[in-house]
């Protein structure tokens, strides 16, 4: 059984701490007495207690005065995956990812808790209860993954007891949540352009969702026992719900929820797949003559048509994980917080 030791010093940052995860960590942090720095490209909010720096995460310099007498560190910036920039994903995601390190150490910093992700392990093929020993995919679903796979293997190398600096990825999948920029946006956007009427596949594949508070408290027991004596050193582990869903059951919750229809016609999963390829295809041929981007992309109709589900009993035994709000409330207290998404609004 995880015995908890309270960190020796709570002063931190966030960096990515604008984002949506970053923002709800900030806040429960707080709740929790720590000290908060925020380092971020932009900064979306204010808050009492927070010390905002604004810069890019490729600057050390920048990074430096962030950090000055930081002990801990959360790293949870990333570009959007939607962005579909490679060079962007390599530039913020590896490179900025070893100037972060490199900031940690020169400033002193005791442990890092990077936001990796469930899809480091992820080829498009069914996953159902995986665990932390799977290997990293060999053909990533798309550039943002294979980035976070770099970052992750970045992270947790530099892992380093006699140097004390302490290094942990968590790996949560399907982040959502109040504020959430992604999920429920696009799913509202693609309803509201009548393109939410079918399901991939038979619609019986098992995926995990994760309410963005159980991310923040996963992130949080991390840091918090994150020791030179822990298991957890240089580790990644799962962080989900732990109640794995229909793919089409959850979105069509969602869709409900907010008073829009639920996708009730099948359409086969490599037809979809294969249309999705061709669309991708042509979007990015047609680049510098025409802007376009397609809904369903091949990664969004390979994550919605197989089984995704990870295992949590790794962070259930080396750190007492348990998650904190059920699928059921965080849908609820997710649908509550869109009333300018609902249908007819
Ligand atoms: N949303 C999801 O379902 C999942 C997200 N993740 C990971 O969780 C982390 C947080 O994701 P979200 O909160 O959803 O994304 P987000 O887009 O809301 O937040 C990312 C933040 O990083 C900042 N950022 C980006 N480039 C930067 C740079 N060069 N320098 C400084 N800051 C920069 C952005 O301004 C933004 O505030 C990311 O690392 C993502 O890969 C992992 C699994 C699932
Ligand atoms: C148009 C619909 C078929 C799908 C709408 C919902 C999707 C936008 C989301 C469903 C699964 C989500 C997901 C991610 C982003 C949003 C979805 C594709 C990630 C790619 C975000 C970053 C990660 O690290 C992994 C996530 C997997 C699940």
């Amino acid at each position: 059984m995880a015995t908890r030791i309270r960190p020796s010093s709570k002063r931190c940052a966030v960096i990515g701490g604008s984002g949506f995860l970053g923002r709800h960590l900030v806040e429960k942090l707080l709740d929790k007495g720590y000290t908060v720095s925020v380092f971020d490209i932009r900064q979306s909010y204010e808050l009492p207690g927070v010390t905002f720096h604004q810069g890019d995460l490729c600057d050390k310099l920048g990074l430096l005065t962030a950090l000055r007498d930081v002990s801990l560190v959360f790293h949870c910036a990333s570009p959007a995956p939607a962005s579909d920039n490679k060079a962007l994903f390599e530039r913020v995601n590896i490179q900025g990812t070893k100037t972060v390190i490199e900031a940690c150490t020169e400033a002193g910093v005791q442990k890092m808790v990077l936001t990796s992700s469930a899809s480091v392990v992820f080829e498009g093929t069914d996953i159902k209860n995986g665990s932390e020993e799977l290997p990293y995919a060999k053909k990533p679903i798309d550039y943002y993954t294979q980035t976070k796979i770099e970052q992750e293997k970045l992270v947790l190398k530099a892992c380093n007891k006699d140097r004390g600096f302490l290094t942990v990825a968590i790996r949560p999948h399907g982040i959502f949540g109040p504020r959430d920029p992604q999920l429920v946006p696009i799913l509202v956007d693609t309803a509201r352009r009548g393109k939410m009427k079918f399901i991939i596949g038979d619609g019986s594949n098992l995926v995990d969702f994760t309410y963005v508070e159980n991310v923040v408290h996963g992130h949080i027991l991390a840091a918090e026992f994150l020791r030179p004596e822990s298991p957890i050193c240089g580790k990644a582990y799962h962080i989900t719900n732990d109640e794995p869903v229909r793919f089409w059951d959850f979105m069509s919750d969602m869709l409900v929820g907010l008073g829009y229809a639920a996708p009730r016609y099948h359409l086969p999963y490599f037809l979809v797949y294969g249309l999705a390829l061709l669309l991708w295809l042509l979007s990015v041929l047609l680049r510098p003559l025409v802007a376009f981007k397609p809904t369903f992309t091949p990664m969004r109709v390979a994550l919605a048509g197989t089984h995704h589900f990870y295992s949590v009993s790794k962070a259930k035994q080396d750190m007492g994980y348990k998650p904190l709000v059920s699928l059921k409330d965080g849908i609820k207290r997710t649908v509550e917080s869109y009333p300018h998404l609902r249908h007819g609004v």
